[in-house]
C-alpha cells in the first residue's frame, strides 16, 4: 500500500511534508544496509517488514508506531545506505526523508563488527541534523570477535546519545527507546561535533550558508547545503525544489493507525 503525507490519517496531516501528528513523534531509522534496521524497527512496531542476510532488502520507507512513557513514536524504516550523497535510489530515499519528512529525531543503526566504517553515515547524518542517536547493533557478533566498544567514550567524543543494542534478543532496545523519547521530547539536547574540513573548503561554505539561510529560512541546514553545492550534486537542489518549492511528497508504505 502506498500512502502519502496527505493520505495517514484521519486527523490529517499539519503540513504538506509533516507526517507528524501533535501527539506524535516521527523517527526515522537510517544506517548501512544490513545492520539491523528492520530487525529493530520490527521489535519496536511489532511489525514484520523484510529482514535476512543479505543487503538492500528494505528500498522504501516503511510506516509502524510505538508507545513508550504514553507517547506515540512513528518510526519510518529506511533503506540500508552508506551516504546521504544520493548516489542510488535508496540514498536519495532516505537522505529526502531526513531532510523533508521532519523527523523529530533519527535513530542511525551500525554494525558494532565494523564500525569504523558506519561511522561515515553517522557523521553525514550529524551534519544534517541535531537530533541524533547512535545504535550500536550487533554488539553479541562483536563479542565473539573480541571487539570491545567505550560506549561512553564514543558518546563523549560524537556528542550524540549511543545506544548498544542486540535486536535480534530485544537487548538494549529500552534503553533506545529511553534515549529516542528524551531527544525527542527534548529533555536530552544532543550536541554533535561536526566535521571540519580544509581551509578552502571551510572559507567557500562560509561564503555560500548565509545565502542559503536567506533562502530556505532554517528549513535544511545551510551548512549542508552548502557542502553538498561545493560537492557538485545537482539532485538535493532538484529535490529542495520538487518537496519545499513544488508538490512532491514523502512516499511511505506500511501501516496505517487502524484508529486513524
Ligand atoms: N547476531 C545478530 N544478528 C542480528 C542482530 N540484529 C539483526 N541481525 C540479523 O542481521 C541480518 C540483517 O538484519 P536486517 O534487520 O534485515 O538489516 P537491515 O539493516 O534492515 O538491512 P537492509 O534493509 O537490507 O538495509 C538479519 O539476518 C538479522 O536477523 C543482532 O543484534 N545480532
Ligand atoms: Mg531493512
Amino acid at each position: 500500500m502506498g500512502l502519502t503525507c496527505q493520505s495517514c490519517g484521519r486527523r490529517g496531516l499539519k503540513k504538506r511534508f509533516n507526517i507528524k501528528c501533535n501527539d506524535e513523534f516521527v523517527i526515522a531509522l537510517a544506517g548501512n544496509p544490513n545492520v539491523g534496521k528492520s530487525t529493530v524497527f520490527n521489535a519496536l512496531t511489532g511489525l514484520k517488514q523484510h529482514t535476512g542476510n543479505w543487503p538492500g532488502k528494505t528500498v522504501v520507507n516503511t510506516r509502524g508506531h510505538f508507545y513508550f512513557k504514553n507517547k506515540k513514536f512513528v518510526l519510518m524504516d529506511l533503506p540500508g545506505t552508506y551516504s546521504l550523497l544520493a548516489n542510488s535510489v535508496e540514498e536519495e530515499v532516505a537522505r529526502d526523508f531526513i531532510c523533508f519528512g521532519k523527523p523529530d529525531a533519527t535513530i542511525v543503526v551500525a554494525d558494532a563488527t565494523c564500525l569504523e566504517r558506519n561511522l561515515n553515515l553517522v557523521l553525514q547524518v550529524m551534519e544534517l541534523t541535531d537530533n541524533v542517536i547512535l545504535c550500536i547493533n550487533l554488539i553479541d557478533e562483536a563479542e565473539r570477535k573480541g571487539i570491545f566498544i567505550d560506549i561512553k567514550y564514543l558518546e563523549k567524543e560524537l556528542g550524540v546519545p549511543v545506544v548498544a543494542t542486540v535486536a535480534r534478543e530485544g537487548k538494549g532496545l529500552n534503553n533506545l527507546m529511553e534515549r529516542v523519547y528524551n531527544v525527542a521530547l527534548g529533555i536530552e539536547i544532543p550536541n554533535p561535533k561536526k566535521v571540519i574540513y580544509s581551509p578552502d573548503i571551510e572559507k567557500a561554505v562560509e561564503k555560500i550558508a548565509p545565502k542559503i539561510d536567506e533562502i530556505l529560512k532554517g528549513k535544511l541546514s545551510s551548512r549542508w547545503v552548502a557542502l553538498r553545492i561545493i560537492d557538485g550534486d545537482k539532485s538535493i537542489l532538484n529535490s529542495i525544489n520538487e518537496y519545499i518549492y513544488g508538490k512532491k511528497t514523502i512516499e511511505i508504505v506500511g501501516s496505517r493507525d487502524i484508529h486513524d
